[in-house]
């Protein structure tokens, strides 16, 4: 089948896909936010990408600003990335026994950020409920500190306020969760030191751990505050520091992705642990938590806390993330950086022709659009974010898409570039802004 393009309608194979999805897959789809619900209609299927460009099953051609939620930096099907995939998968896909691979991607994720060993698993909610697990197992502790609209996964314990699909579903807690599973999760909004402050006070001694994003992505982009030269994470790593908690960084999603050393390389903050993911999996399901040796070596088999997998270190998945991470050169994210400041500018400029209050945040290449109230000047937490008017949201994400522009479909998330988007992708944005912003003036 050709490529259409520009301008892409919805044709008879996603709908007869998705017809049948549902009745094999609850809802058609095996992550929520896939399902168009809070903008509405019906999810493309895909059946190819390549480079800046995903392929829909009617030959839609739709510039991806997703990236598969981040990980695809160098954008698709990059050619010496597959060429390492299909060399290391000519020797086998899976061995559940150690691999020279896995500890050349470990050694890969120890140069770049602060953590000095790290355990490979499958998924980012893989690695922060196991670093939870390794806090609580160290300190002998109970008791976690989050953030409302921060995601670390469909951790039972991380679900209460949690952003991304819950957030854009408007979940108020997941039934199946137990309350005894959350009743020692501790709950501050997002860069409210105060509320941080009096969790502090009140449960200091009790507290494992706090875990946060590094720079929040999952209510849309919400960067740690600056306040009298210190910046949230500086705030938070010295608060845990006095009470004897430790402090874990989840850079799933910013890791390797705003710099080569994630939110890292923009604030300097050592935390005691960190998780990973996205980006340093290539594509592949890859994830990893770290930190100091010695607190690392609490873990199985030198230490008590276990955690095990049998894909975790998988060679493929090895093979694609550290060739993904050789790949992604100062270049790589210069170019990177400068398309996505392009396009925050574009879609101010689109947006403010037509008078749409709309508020947009960035941490390095990662950004989202708020469409707030005209009062609204930041987004500072999930409260603000929530009083986003989703519906101008969708009017202007099914303008984009009927365009041949594939967002994030939710309000609540980032939009990701990747160093493959070049002139051509980026001017198809460019053009379907006006479009777009005239529909969301519209709601
Ligand atoms: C910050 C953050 N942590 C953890 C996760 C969980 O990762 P995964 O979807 O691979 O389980 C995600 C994304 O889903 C994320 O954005
Ligand atoms: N926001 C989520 C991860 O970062 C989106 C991915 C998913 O849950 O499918």
């Amino acid at each position: 089948m050709t490529a259409t393009q520009p301008g892409t309608a919805l044709d008879s194979a996603s709908v007869a896909a998705f017809a049948r999805a549902q009745e094999v897959i609850p809802g058609g789809v095996n992550s929520p936010v896939r399902a168009f619900r809070s903008v509405g209609g019906t999810p493309r299927f895909i059946a190819r990408a390549k480079g800046p460009y995903l392929y829909d099953v009617d030959g839609n051609e739709l510039v991806d600003l997703i990236c598969s939620w981040g990980p695809m930096l160098l954008g698709h099907a990059h050619p010496e990335v597959l060429d390492a995939v299909m060399s290391a998968a000519q020797h086998g896909t899976s061995y559940g026994a150690p691999t020279e691979a896995e500890v050349d991607l470990a050694a890969a994720i120890i140069d770049r950020t602060p953590v000095e060993m790290v355990r490979l698993v499958s998924s980012g909610t893989e690695a922060t409920m196991s670093v939870l697990r390794l806090a609580r197992g160290i300190t002998g502790r109970d008791k976690i500190v989050k953030f409302a609209g921060c995601y670390h996964g469909h951790v039972d314990s991380l679900l209460v306020s949690a952003g991304s699909g819950v957030a854009t579903l408007a979940i108020p807690g997941s039934p199946g969760v137990t309350e005894a599973t959350t009743a020692d999760t501790i709950v501050c909004e997002y860069n409210d030191r105060a509320a941080v402050r009096e969790a502090f006070a009140t449960y200091g001694d009790q507290i494992a751990c706090l875990i946060t994003e590094a720079a929040a992505g999952n209510m849309g982009v919400v960067p740690p505050g600056v306040e009298d030269g210190a910046g949230f994470n500086t705030f938070l790593a010295e608060i845990c520091r006095e009470h004897g908690a430790l402090f874990i960084s989840d850079e799933v999603m910013t890791g390797f992705r705003v710099t080569a050393s994630g939110q890292f390389g923009l604030d300097g903050v050592v935390p005691d642990l960190m998780t990973f993911g996205k980006v340093m999996g290539g594509g592949f399901p890859a994830a990893a938590f770290g930190g100091r040796a010695e607190l690392m070596h609490s873990l199985a088999p030198v230490g008590g806390v276990y955690q095990a997998g049998t894909l975790s270190g998988n060679p493929v998945a090895s093979a694609a993330g550290a060739t993904t991470l050789r790949l992604a050169t100062p270049e790589v994210y210069a170019h990177v950086d400068r398309a996505a400041a392009l396009l925050q500018r574009e879609v101010a400029d689109a947006l403010g022709k037509v008078g749409v209050p709309h508020v947009i945040q960035t941490v390095g290449n990662m950004f989202s659009v708020f469409f707030v109230g005209e009062d609204v000047e930041a987004v500072p937490d999930y409260a603000t974010a929530s009083t986003q008017v989703t519906a101008r949201y969708a009017a202007f994400f099914h303008s984009m898409l009927d365009a041949g522009v594939y967002l994030p479909p939710s309000a609540y998330e980032s939009w990701f570039l990747s160093s493959a988007h070049d002139d051509r992708a980026l001017d198809r944005v460019v053009s379907a802004l006006p479009a777009a912003a005239a529909a969301a003036a519209e709601v």
